[in-house]
């Protein structure tokens, strides 16, 4: 029979520690509210001691969120204790945390205390808070810096106290997964009624283990794990539980345990917390980063059509996502670029056009960080609407600035001729289509122009729209680019060939304007 594992969320205690977090009571409230929608089995809110705000959050988590056992922390110091216990006493479920340190270190340097009175402190303080609260948790903390035989001592005579949870903190995430197995283990064989309380861990994140050790442990007898969402906490963080709960959830064939948490709350859980603090995840974060369901190569994204589970291990509809995201980048292939077609409506394209627009998707995703869905509109919609490109822009060069004439250069190819003229102009937009008039040996009238950015961003696509006029007759161009000036060139290069292929049309002949 599969064990459960008990989720010890220690977000708005251990998190609330990451420098620059501060969250008022609203916030943890609303927090503390989201994290029993997701099914955690304690809520570690606050350390009462620390302030006036962190007393009254505590205080109305215990009146509010009733299900989780609600946790306070207090140092192994009476006052500590008292402003806990007077913090939570008002939850359905309160259990005071009380610490203490034990490593030779912690003891000397810090609290200036030799081990045997940090020995009396901790059973005096689990006793003292066993009189107000029957459930009691005790750290040794930096436990896995701690001499074994001494912390087995301070474990024995806490539990003879009336300790019910012993935590074993990694307080400075130093320990290794096998060492740190192994610790949790010996003091399942050590310590004299450790069966008789629930064993706990909280690992920390220094060397990007807290997980590894988490899991590490729970494997070897820990039936408690203090996390937080999205790793948040001291320094590089805590043990993050969307992690632990996902692995333990998806390699259930490997660890036979599972939590009570609701998955499909992870997501939108991670996203408040991330909004609440203004810690941001990184993108490549595992199970709640934007990228964790995201497939951007072609290979990957071929893959994932034929059969998702060729690339995603769990689905994203399990930590609460719609879908996973195709990316089309410059690693995307056919497959993918195709199936977004479809999505966008383009189901009746000929094989010509798709290839068509393929290319130019191509070479518009080396010059762009993301392929937006109306880049791609945008491009089919060019290609499908195409006129023979009698006239093609080859090379085009501007110097333009504040103080100086602008002046551009224009390349334009006409089957294997090739045309090449300068002009100055009114900027480098007008100086660009004096140009290619020239080039091209044409007068014509501009008489509209409209840019517009088809996506956002720095490196949004530009989409410039010419009407120029001949003769009384009206010709609409469409550029496309990253390079407005080169949009507008493309644009006003359109609008000629319209021109003339009406114009050929008209005249039922090949006409050619150049050198007329
Ligand atoms: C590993 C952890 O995450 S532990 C939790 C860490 N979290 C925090 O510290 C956040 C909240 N802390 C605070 O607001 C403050 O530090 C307070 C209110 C707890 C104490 O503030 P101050 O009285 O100003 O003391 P200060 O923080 O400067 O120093 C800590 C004191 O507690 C003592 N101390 C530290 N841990 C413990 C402990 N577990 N049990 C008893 N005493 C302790 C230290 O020896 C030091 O004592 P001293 O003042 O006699 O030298
Ligand atoms: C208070 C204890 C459990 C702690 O946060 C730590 O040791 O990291
Ligand atoms: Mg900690």
């Amino acid at each position: 029979m599969p064990k459960k594992v008990y989720i010890f969320d220690t977000t708005l205690r251990d998190g609330e520690q990451s420098p620059g977090v501060s969250l008022n009571v609203q916030e943890k409230l609303e927090i503390a509210r989201q994290l029993e929608r997701l099914g955690v089995d304690a809520i570690e809110a606050g350390f009462p001691v620390a302030s006036k705000g962190d007393f009254e959050a505590v205080k109305a988590i215990a009146q509010n969120v009733r299900r989780p056992v609600i946790v306070a922390l207090a140092r192994a110091v009476k006052q500590d204790i008292d402003r806990a216990w007077e913090a939570i006493k008002y939850a359905a479920r309160p259990r005071i945390h009380t610490f203490i340190a034990t490593s030779d270190i912690h003891m000397k340097y810090k609290l200036k205390m030799e081990p045997e009175e940090v020995l009396k402190r901790a059973v005096e303080m689990v006793s003292y808070a066993k009189s107000l609260c029957e459930d009691v948790e005790f750290s040794p903390e930096d436990g896995t810096r701690t001499r074994p035989e001494f912390l087995f001592k301070v474990l024995e005579a806490v539990i003879d106290a009336g300790a019910t949870v012993i935590n074993i903190p990694d307080t400075v995430g130093y320990a290794m997964p096998e060492e740190f197995g192994a610790l949790i283990r010996s003091i399942r064989e050590n310590v004299r009624n450790i069966d008789k309380v629930m064993l706990s861990v909280h690992c920390h994140n220094d060397l990007g283990l807290a997980v590894a050790n988490s899991l590490a442990a729970i494997r070897n007898g820990a039936q408690q794990v203090e996390c937080t969402i999205n790793g948040l906490g001291e320094r590089a963080g805590n043990a993050a539980l969307e992690e632990i709960v996902m692995a333990i959830k998806t390699r259930s064939d490997y660890f036979n345990y599972y939590t009570d948490i609701v998955t499909e709350q992870i997501y939108r859980t991670s996203t408040m917390v991330s909004h609440l603090t203004g810690v941001h995840v990184q993108p490549n974060k595992a199970i709640v980063g934007a990228n964790a369901f995201a497939h951007e190569s072609g290979i990957h994204q071929h893959g994932v059509l034929s059969n998702r589970q060729t690339y995603e291990i769990m689905t994203p509809e399990s930590i609460g996502l719609k879908q996973s995201q195709m990316v089309l980048g410059k690693h995307s292939g056919r497959h993918a670029f195709e199936e977004r077609l479809k999505e966008l409506g383009f189901t009746n394209l000929m094989p010509e056009e798709i290839n068509a627009a393929f290319e130019k998707f191509k070479d518009l995703a080396d010059k762009k960080k993301y392929v937006m869905d109306k880049d791609i509109e945008a491009l089919v919609n060019e290609k499908v609407l195409k006129v023979p490109e009698t006239y093609e822009l080859e090379y085009f060069h501007i110097s333009s600035g504040n103080t100086s004439i602008a002046t551009s250069t224009v390349k334009i190819r006409r089957d294997n001729e090739i045309f090449e003229e300068a002009a100055c102009g009114d900027g480098p937009v007008d100086a660009t289509f004096k140009a290619i008039d020239r080039a091209i040996g044409i007068e014509v009238t501009l008489k509209d122009y409209y840019l517009r950015a088809v996506t956002s961003g720095k490196d949004a696509l530009g989409e410039v729209t010419v009407k120029i006029g001949k003769n009384g007759d009206v010709y609409i161009g469409r550029g496309l680019s990253t390079d407005i000036i080169e949009a507008s060139a493309k644009a006003y290069i359109n609008a000629i060939n319209k021109m003339v292929m009406e114009q050929n049309s008209k005249n039922g002949h090949n006409g050619e304007e150049k050198g007329d």
